[in-house]
């Protein structure tokens, strides 16, 4: 959809800020732009709009040179968020977000509607339409500047840091919802952060720029961590990264076993002996796991996860379970099983193992496709002592053997 092709910016003062950039970003997708500060970042995203033209190369946009167009109607098609959002601090968030189609010569009551539409879409209240810029929080904020770039439906939607001026909870809320948004709406989004990790949980593809406009690297998050190009790439991803690979992961593929479960308020077996409790999980009478009890008939915090959470969520809670066991529940918040603290390090590592081999295709998987269920890498079979079940056993296989302290 957006093809760069022999890309040259070369800036009056002699700064080259993109070097010989070629790459396509595809339909319906985001593409985000990573790279340490002044590595060319803007000015690359810049260029689709016309904000600023190449020295030399091509930029299509569907397929035409965008040189070739007329600048205003190119725009008309592209939304634009940047940090802060940009609003116009004497208009009211309705207004500001009516901007685009009053420009379009919509007539105002029509404008205000699609405004009053968007508000709901980007998770406002309607009161949030009466007000200004400055009384709404930064977060808010930013979705004002996201409903303003949507306003008229351009296919293409450009994001300059839209989120880097936001607390890390606010930027995740945001983050979450712009996923929502885009698996609705399918627009073709340019995406430009600093933050590795907003890459990662955000592009379908990543460009990885070094400082003189280099682009180092282009690939799927999975590859992109799993492969690095060279030291520079594996330096930015960060020492976490076959972490952060999986995050890419769902729990769907990995099994469980059957939990000993407790309805709550019966007495748990154990309870008060120095043997402990075993590995006994209380439950509500709807079945939802409310806590692992402790010897002396305290409930530890139990965090259920769902087959839709990340192999990095489960590898955490595997950690912080007081038994080694996650529990897991169906969409209804209901158990529906449990799964060994080896089993999952065992499924982590195969998938690391997956990914990072050479001769593999490039691996392209947000969804948990290469989740590596069965596939036959090193199984360390025996790993799950006192559960009974193989890694590649279905549910229900087994109750969980009850020893002191240890599965
Ligand atoms: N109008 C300009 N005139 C001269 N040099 C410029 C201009 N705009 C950008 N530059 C330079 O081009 C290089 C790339 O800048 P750009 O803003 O694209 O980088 P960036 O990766 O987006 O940086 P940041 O992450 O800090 O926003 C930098 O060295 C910058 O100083």
């Amino acid at each position: 959809m957006i093809t760069f092709d022999a890309v040259h910016k070369r800036f009056p003062n002699g700064t080259t800020a993109v070097h010989d950039l070629t790459l396509e970003m595809p339909e319906g997708g985001i593409t985000v732009l990573v790279g340490s500060s002044g590595c060319g970042k803007t000015t690359t995203l810049r260029m689709i709009n016309r904000m600023v033209d190449p020295t030399s190369g091509t930029i299509r946009l569907g397929g035409k040179d965008i040189l070739e167009q007329d600048a205003a109607e190119l725009r008309r098609g592209i939304g634009y968020v940047i940090q802060q959002a940009g609003l116009f601090p004497h208009r009211t968030v309705l207004d500001n977000i009516a901007t685009v189609p009053l420009l379009l010569g919509w007539g105002r009551g029509k404008a205000r509607a699609r405004a009053a539409e968007l508000l709901e879409t980007v998770g406002l209240t309607p009161d949030a339409g009466k007000r200004y810029p400055h009384q709404l929080s930064g977060g808010q904020q930013q979705r004002v500047g996201v409903a303003r770039a949507l306003a008229a439906d351009p296919p293409v939607l450009l994001m300059d840091e839209p989120f880097g001026a936001v607390d890390p909870v606010v930027r995740t809320q945001l983050q979450d919802e712009l996923l929502r948004l885009q698996k609705e709406l399918n627009k073709t989004i340019a995406f430009v952060t600093h933050d590795i990790d907003e890459a990662v949980r955000l592009g379908d593809r990543i460009a990885v720029f070094r400082t003189g406009g280099h682009l180092v690297q282009y690939a799927a998050p999975a590859e992109l961590l799993a492969r690095p190009a060279d030291p520079f790439v594996a330096d930015f991803l960060g020492a976490e990264r076959e972490l952060k690979l999986l995050s890419l992961t769902t729990l769907a593929e990995v099994p469980q076993q059957r939990a000993t479960t407790v309805r709550e308020g019966e007495p748990v077996p154990g309870t008060g002996s120095a043997l402990g409790t075993g590995h006994h999980l209380v439950i509500s009478a709807r079945g939802e796991p409310l806590g692992w009890p402790a010897p002396d008939g305290a409930l530890l915090p139990v965090r259920p996860l769902r087959d839709t959470d990340t192999l990095l969520a489960a590898v955490n809670e595997s950690i912080a379970s007081p038994t080694g066991l996650v529990a897991r529940v169906d969409a209804d918040g209901v158990l529906t099983g449990v799964t060994s603290r080896e089993t999952i390090h065992e499924y982590a590592g195969r998938r690391h193992q997956e990914a990072a081999r050479p001769d593999r295709a490039p691996v392209s998987s947000r969804t948990g496709a290469n989740a590596g269920a069965g596939a036959g890498a090193d199984t360390n079979a025996g790993a799950d002592e006192g559960t009974g079940a193989d890694a590649g056993e279905g549910t229900g296989a087994s109750t969980v053997a009850v020893k002191d302290g240890s599965v």
